[in-house]
Protein backbone atom coordinates (compact mmCIF):
# COMPACT_ATOMS: atom_id res chain seq x y z
CA UNK A 1 0.00 0.00 0.00
CA UNK A 2 1.18 3.64 -0.86
CA UNK A 3 1.24 5.89 1.79
CA UNK A 4 0.21 8.99 0.07
CA UNK A 5 -1.78 8.97 -3.11
CA UNK A 6 -2.80 11.72 -5.01
CA UNK A 7 -5.37 11.16 -8.04
CA UNK A 8 -5.83 13.95 -10.85
CA UNK A 9 -6.40 16.61 -7.95
CA UNK A 10 -7.67 20.03 -9.49
CA UNK A 11 -8.19 23.24 -7.49
CA UNK A 12 -9.52 26.28 -8.04
CA UNK A 13 -10.00 29.28 -6.06
CA UNK A 14 -12.03 32.26 -6.90
CA UNK A 15 -10.13 35.74 -8.21
CA UNK A 16 -11.03 39.15 -9.50
CA UNK A 17 -11.39 38.21 -13.00
CA UNK A 18 -12.47 34.38 -12.99
CA UNK A 19 -10.39 31.59 -11.36
CA UNK A 20 -6.92 31.12 -10.17
CA UNK A 21 -6.15 27.42 -11.00
CA UNK A 22 -4.05 26.21 -8.16
CA UNK A 23 -3.63 22.73 -9.01
CA UNK A 24 -4.06 21.43 -12.51
CA UNK A 25 -5.05 17.69 -12.23
CA UNK A 26 -2.13 16.21 -10.92
CA UNK A 27 -1.38 12.63 -9.83
CA UNK A 28 1.77 11.17 -7.75
CA UNK A 29 2.40 8.66 -4.91
CA UNK A 30 4.50 8.34 -1.99
CA UNK A 31 5.92 5.26 -0.77
CA UNK A 32 6.21 4.37 2.95
CA UNK A 33 9.47 5.53 4.77
CA UNK A 34 10.28 7.93 2.10
CA UNK A 35 11.38 11.64 2.71
CA UNK A 36 9.51 13.15 -0.58
CA UNK A 37 10.39 16.75 -1.70
CA UNK A 38 7.79 19.15 -3.52
CA UNK A 39 9.93 21.75 -4.92
CA UNK A 40 8.14 24.98 -6.86
CA UNK A 41 8.74 28.75 -6.91
CA UNK A 42 6.05 30.93 -4.74
CA UNK A 43 2.64 30.53 -6.30
CA UNK A 44 3.36 27.01 -7.64
CA UNK A 45 0.55 24.90 -5.81
CA UNK A 46 2.85 23.53 -3.14
CA UNK A 47 0.45 24.49 0.51
CA UNK A 48 -2.84 24.21 -1.66
CA UNK A 49 -2.06 20.61 -1.71
CA UNK A 50 -0.79 20.34 2.26
CA UNK A 51 -4.13 21.64 2.82
CA UNK A 52 -5.98 18.93 0.68
CA UNK A 53 -3.89 16.28 2.30
CA UNK A 54 -4.00 17.24 5.76
CA UNK A 55 -7.38 17.60 5.27
CA UNK A 56 -7.72 20.84 6.12
CA UNK A 57 -9.21 22.34 2.40
CA UNK A 58 -11.27 20.01 0.17
CA UNK A 59 -10.16 19.44 -3.95
CA UNK A 60 -12.27 20.11 -6.63
CA UNK A 61 -12.39 17.35 -8.15
CA UNK A 62 -9.61 14.33 -7.80
CA UNK A 63 -9.05 11.47 -5.08
CA UNK A 64 -6.16 11.09 -2.44
CA UNK A 65 -5.29 9.23 -0.02
CA UNK A 66 -3.15 8.95 3.46
CA UNK A 67 -1.91 5.96 4.81
CA UNK A 68 -5.25 4.22 2.97
CA UNK A 69 -7.99 6.96 4.40
CA UNK A 70 -9.49 8.87 2.33
CA UNK A 71 -8.87 12.83 2.73
CA UNK A 72 -12.78 13.66 2.15
CA UNK A 73 -14.57 10.40 4.24
CA UNK A 74 -11.50 9.84 6.79
CA UNK A 75 -10.30 13.19 7.67
CA UNK A 76 -10.88 12.34 11.57
CA UNK A 77 -8.29 8.85 10.79
CA UNK A 78 -6.07 11.10 9.25
CA UNK A 79 -5.75 13.82 11.67
CA UNK A 80 -4.99 11.44 14.34
CA UNK A 81 -1.87 10.05 12.15
CA UNK A 82 -0.04 12.48 10.46
CA UNK A 83 1.74 15.81 12.03
CA UNK A 84 1.97 18.83 9.74
CA UNK A 85 4.23 21.92 10.18
CA UNK A 86 2.58 24.95 8.34
CA UNK A 87 4.30 27.52 6.06
CA UNK A 88 3.26 30.12 8.36
CA UNK A 89 4.51 29.68 12.16
CA UNK A 90 1.64 27.23 14.13
CA UNK A 91 3.08 28.45 17.22
CA UNK A 92 1.80 30.25 19.89
CA UNK A 93 3.60 33.03 20.16
CA UNK A 94 2.75 34.04 23.58
CA UNK A 95 3.30 30.98 25.27
CA UNK A 96 6.35 29.44 26.27
CA UNK A 97 8.54 26.97 24.77
CA UNK A 98 7.14 24.04 27.12
CA UNK A 99 3.38 25.65 26.87
CA UNK A 100 3.67 25.59 23.26
CA UNK A 101 4.20 21.83 22.77
CA UNK A 102 2.25 20.73 26.66
CA UNK A 103 -0.75 22.32 24.36
CA UNK A 104 -0.17 20.76 21.29
CA UNK A 105 0.66 16.53 23.41
CA UNK A 106 -2.84 17.66 25.11
CA UNK A 107 -5.07 18.17 21.56
CA UNK A 108 -3.88 14.79 20.70
CA UNK A 109 -4.88 13.24 24.27
CA UNK A 110 -1.11 12.54 24.89
CA UNK A 111 1.73 13.77 27.11
CA UNK A 112 5.30 14.80 26.20
CA UNK A 113 6.66 12.41 28.57
CA UNK A 114 4.49 9.89 27.14
CA UNK A 115 6.14 10.16 23.44
CA UNK A 116 9.72 12.17 25.01
CA UNK A 117 11.74 9.38 23.10
CA UNK A 118 10.82 10.63 19.34
CA UNK A 119 11.24 13.90 20.03
CA UNK A 120 14.04 14.25 22.63
CA UNK A 121 17.44 14.63 20.38
CA UNK A 122 15.75 17.72 19.01
CA UNK A 123 14.01 18.94 21.92
CA UNK A 124 17.09 19.06 23.91
CA UNK A 125 18.12 21.69 21.31
CA UNK A 126 15.73 24.08 22.55
CA UNK A 127 15.61 23.01 26.10
CA UNK A 128 17.56 25.46 27.47
CA UNK A 129 15.11 28.48 26.41
CA UNK A 130 12.08 26.05 27.56
CA UNK A 131 10.84 28.59 29.54
CA UNK A 132 11.16 31.56 26.98
CA UNK A 133 8.26 32.64 25.11
CA UNK A 134 7.99 31.29 21.54
CA UNK A 135 7.59 34.82 19.76
CA UNK A 136 11.39 35.47 21.22
CA UNK A 137 12.87 32.32 19.70
CA UNK A 138 15.33 32.84 16.52
CA UNK A 139 13.86 31.44 13.15
CA UNK A 140 16.11 28.25 13.86
CA UNK A 141 14.80 27.57 16.86
CA UNK A 142 11.13 28.15 16.22
CA UNK A 143 11.73 25.42 13.64
CA UNK A 144 12.90 22.84 16.13
CA UNK A 145 9.54 23.66 18.46
CA UNK A 146 7.40 23.72 15.56
CA UNK A 147 8.69 19.91 14.62
CA UNK A 148 8.48 18.82 18.16
CA UNK A 149 5.01 19.79 18.08
CA UNK A 150 4.56 18.24 15.25
CA UNK A 151 5.80 15.03 16.21
CA UNK A 152 4.44 14.97 19.61
CA UNK A 153 1.30 12.58 19.13
CA UNK A 154 3.69 9.95 16.78
CA UNK A 155 2.61 10.47 13.58
CA UNK A 156 3.42 8.10 10.98
CA UNK A 157 3.28 10.24 8.06
CA UNK A 158 4.83 13.95 8.71
CA UNK A 159 3.90 17.24 6.34
CA UNK A 160 6.34 19.33 6.32
CA UNK A 161 5.67 22.96 4.27
CA UNK A 162 8.67 25.22 3.66
CA UNK A 163 10.28 24.27 7.12
CA UNK A 164 13.43 25.91 5.83
CA UNK A 165 12.35 29.19 4.07
CA UNK A 166 13.89 31.87 6.04
CA UNK A 167 16.47 30.06 8.37
CA UNK A 168 19.95 29.98 8.21
CA UNK A 169 22.12 28.18 6.13
CA UNK A 170 23.69 25.87 9.49
CA UNK A 171 20.15 26.00 10.81
CA UNK A 172 18.82 24.54 7.17
CA UNK A 173 21.98 21.74 7.20
CA UNK A 174 20.85 20.74 11.01
CA UNK A 175 17.04 20.33 10.48
CA UNK A 176 18.08 17.92 7.25
CA UNK A 177 19.83 16.19 9.40
CA UNK A 178 17.04 15.58 11.56
CA UNK A 179 14.80 14.59 8.92
CA UNK A 180 16.87 11.81 7.89
CA UNK A 181 16.80 10.58 11.48
CA UNK A 182 13.07 10.47 11.55
CA UNK A 183 13.08 8.44 8.25
CA UNK A 184 15.22 6.03 9.94
CA UNK A 185 12.28 5.67 12.52
CA UNK A 186 10.41 5.00 9.38
CA UNK A 187 8.40 8.28 9.40
CA UNK A 188 7.09 8.70 5.73
CA UNK A 189 8.05 12.67 5.14
CA UNK A 190 6.13 15.36 2.76
CA UNK A 191 8.41 17.95 2.78
CA UNK A 192 7.91 21.40 0.44
CA UNK A 193 10.65 23.54 -0.45
CA UNK A 194 11.26 26.56 -3.07
CA UNK A 195 15.56 25.82 -2.72
CA UNK A 196 16.11 23.62 -5.03
CA UNK A 197 19.94 22.33 -3.70
CA UNK A 198 17.38 21.00 -1.13
CA UNK A 199 15.99 18.33 -3.69
CA UNK A 200 19.43 16.56 -3.77
CA UNK A 201 18.29 15.34 -0.19
CA UNK A 202 15.10 14.03 -1.13
CA UNK A 203 14.47 10.03 -1.51
CA UNK A 204 12.74 11.46 -4.29
CA UNK A 205 11.28 14.64 -5.89
CA UNK A 206 8.14 16.24 -7.33
CA UNK A 207 8.84 19.25 -9.10
CA UNK A 208 5.46 21.77 -9.49
CA UNK A 209 5.08 24.91 -11.21
CA UNK A 210 2.07 26.66 -12.06
CA UNK A 211 -0.47 24.34 -10.54
CA UNK A 212 1.55 21.30 -12.71
CA UNK A 213 4.10 18.75 -12.54
CA UNK A 214 6.99 18.90 -13.98
CA UNK A 215 8.74 16.00 -13.08
CA UNK A 216 8.54 13.11 -11.03
CA UNK A 217 11.82 11.11 -10.03
CA UNK A 218 14.70 10.35 -7.74
CA UNK A 219 17.57 13.35 -8.14
CA UNK A 220 19.63 11.26 -9.90
CA UNK A 221 16.90 10.08 -12.53
CA UNK A 222 16.31 13.92 -12.73
CA UNK A 223 19.42 14.69 -13.32
CA UNK A 224 19.88 11.59 -16.33
CA UNK A 225 16.82 13.56 -17.77
CA UNK A 226 19.29 16.35 -18.93
CA UNK A 227 20.32 15.60 -22.28
CA UNK A 228 22.07 19.13 -23.46
CA UNK A 229 25.12 20.35 -23.46
CA UNK A 230 25.69 22.67 -20.46
CA UNK A 231 28.28 25.27 -20.49
CA UNK A 232 29.88 27.35 -17.64
CA UNK A 233 31.36 30.72 -18.50
CA UNK A 234 32.75 33.49 -16.88
CA UNK A 235 34.79 37.14 -17.58
CA UNK A 236 35.62 39.85 -16.13
CA UNK A 237 32.03 41.93 -17.09
CA UNK A 238 29.94 39.34 -15.79
CA UNK A 239 26.59 40.99 -16.78
CA UNK A 240 27.87 42.36 -19.65
CA UNK A 241 28.77 38.73 -21.08
CA UNK A 242 25.62 37.80 -19.39
CA UNK A 243 23.59 40.73 -21.90
CA UNK A 244 25.49 39.63 -25.18
CA UNK A 245 25.06 36.17 -25.01
CA UNK A 246 20.98 36.30 -24.31
CA UNK A 247 20.46 38.19 -27.37
CA UNK A 248 21.54 35.62 -29.47
CA UNK A 249 18.26 33.32 -30.71
CA UNK A 250 20.50 30.33 -30.91
CA UNK A 251 20.69 30.55 -26.72
CA UNK A 252 17.93 28.69 -24.76
CA UNK A 253 19.15 30.36 -21.25
CA UNK A 254 21.64 31.79 -19.65
CA UNK A 255 21.24 32.53 -16.13
CA UNK A 256 23.82 33.17 -13.16
CA UNK A 257 25.27 30.49 -10.61
CA UNK A 258 27.88 31.17 -8.22
CA UNK A 259 30.68 32.80 -9.84
CA UNK A 260 29.53 31.79 -13.17
CA UNK A 261 26.71 31.52 -15.75
CA UNK A 262 25.49 28.67 -16.99
CA UNK A 263 24.31 28.69 -20.71
CA UNK A 264 22.27 25.53 -22.97
CA UNK A 265 21.84 26.41 -26.67
CA UNK A 266 18.56 25.34 -28.57
CA UNK A 267 20.92 23.37 -30.99
CA UNK A 268 24.36 22.53 -30.29
CA UNK A 269 26.74 23.31 -33.34
CA UNK A 270 29.57 25.62 -32.86
CA UNK A 271 28.46 26.75 -29.02
CA UNK A 272 31.57 27.14 -28.07
CA UNK A 273 33.43 29.14 -31.02
CA UNK A 274 29.94 31.07 -30.54
CA UNK A 275 30.59 31.88 -26.74
CA UNK A 276 34.14 32.83 -27.84
CA UNK A 277 33.42 35.18 -30.00
CA UNK A 278 31.77 36.78 -28.00
CA UNK A 279 34.45 37.19 -25.61
CA UNK A 280 36.77 38.48 -28.04
CA UNK A 281 34.35 40.93 -29.71
CA UNK A 282 33.87 42.55 -26.24
CA UNK A 283 37.28 42.36 -25.36
CA UNK A 284 36.35 40.76 -22.13
CA UNK A 285 39.62 39.50 -20.23
CA UNK A 286 39.88 36.28 -18.22
CA UNK A 287 37.05 34.67 -20.32
CA UNK A 288 36.88 30.68 -19.36
CA UNK A 289 34.08 28.83 -21.17
CA UNK A 290 33.83 24.99 -20.69
CA UNK A 291 31.63 22.04 -20.86
CA UNK A 292 30.26 21.43 -17.32
CA UNK A 293 27.74 18.14 -16.12
CA UNK A 294 24.63 19.54 -14.78
CA UNK A 295 23.31 19.70 -11.60
CA UNK A 296 19.53 19.15 -9.84
CA UNK A 297 19.47 22.99 -10.50
CA UNK A 298 20.51 22.90 -13.64
CA UNK A 299 17.50 20.77 -14.55
CA UNK A 300 15.29 22.15 -13.00
CA UNK A 301 15.86 25.31 -14.29
CA UNK A 302 15.64 23.46 -17.95
CA UNK A 303 12.25 21.75 -17.32
CA UNK A 304 10.80 25.37 -16.11
CA UNK A 305 12.35 27.01 -19.05
CA UNK A 306 9.92 23.89 -20.88
N1 LIG B 1 -7.36 31.46 -0.57
C1 LIG B 1 -6.94 31.78 -1.79
N2 LIG B 1 -7.69 32.59 -2.60
C2 LIG B 1 -7.28 32.90 -3.86
N3 LIG B 1 -6.13 32.45 -4.41
C3 LIG B 1 -5.35 31.65 -3.66
C4 LIG B 1 -5.71 31.27 -2.32
N4 LIG B 1 -4.73 30.46 -1.83
C5 LIG B 1 -3.82 30.33 -2.81
N5 LIG B 1 -4.18 31.04 -3.90
C6 LIG B 1 -3.44 31.13 -5.19
O1 LIG B 1 -3.22 29.80 -5.64
C7 LIG B 1 -1.91 29.66 -6.21
C8 LIG B 1 -1.14 28.59 -5.44
O2 LIG B 1 -0.92 29.04 -4.11
P1 LIG B 1 -0.21 28.14 -2.99
O3 LIG B 1 -0.19 28.94 -1.73
O4 LIG B 1 -0.84 26.80 -2.97
O5 LIG B 1 1.26 28.00 -3.61
P2 LIG B 1 2.67 27.77 -2.89
O6 LIG B 1 3.49 26.98 -3.86
O7 LIG B 1 2.49 27.21 -1.54
O8 LIG B 1 3.28 29.20 -2.81
P3 LIG B 1 3.59 30.10 -1.52
O9 LIG B 1 4.86 29.58 -0.99
O10 LIG B 1 3.72 31.47 -2.14
O11 LIG B 1 2.42 29.97 -0.60
C9 LIG B 1 -1.28 31.04 -6.13
O12 LIG B 1 -1.51 31.68 -7.36
C10 LIG B 1 -2.07 31.74 -5.03
O13 LIG B 1 -2.09 33.12 -5.22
Amino acid sequence: MKTVTIEHIVKTYPAEHGTVEALKGISFEIDQGEVFGLIGPDGAGKTSLFRILTTLLLANSGNATVNGFDVVKDYKSIRNCIGYMPGKFSLYQDLSVQENLEFFATIFNTSIRQNYGLIKEIYEQIEPFKTRKAGQLSGGMKQKLALCCALIHKPTVLFLDEPTTGVDAVSRREFWEMLHRLKVQGITILVSTPYMDEASLCDRVALIQKGGLLSVNTPKGIISEFKKTLWSVSADDMFGFMKAIKKDPGVESCYPFGQVHHVVFKTEENSEAWLQQIAVQNNYNKAAIKVIEPNIEDCFMALMQD
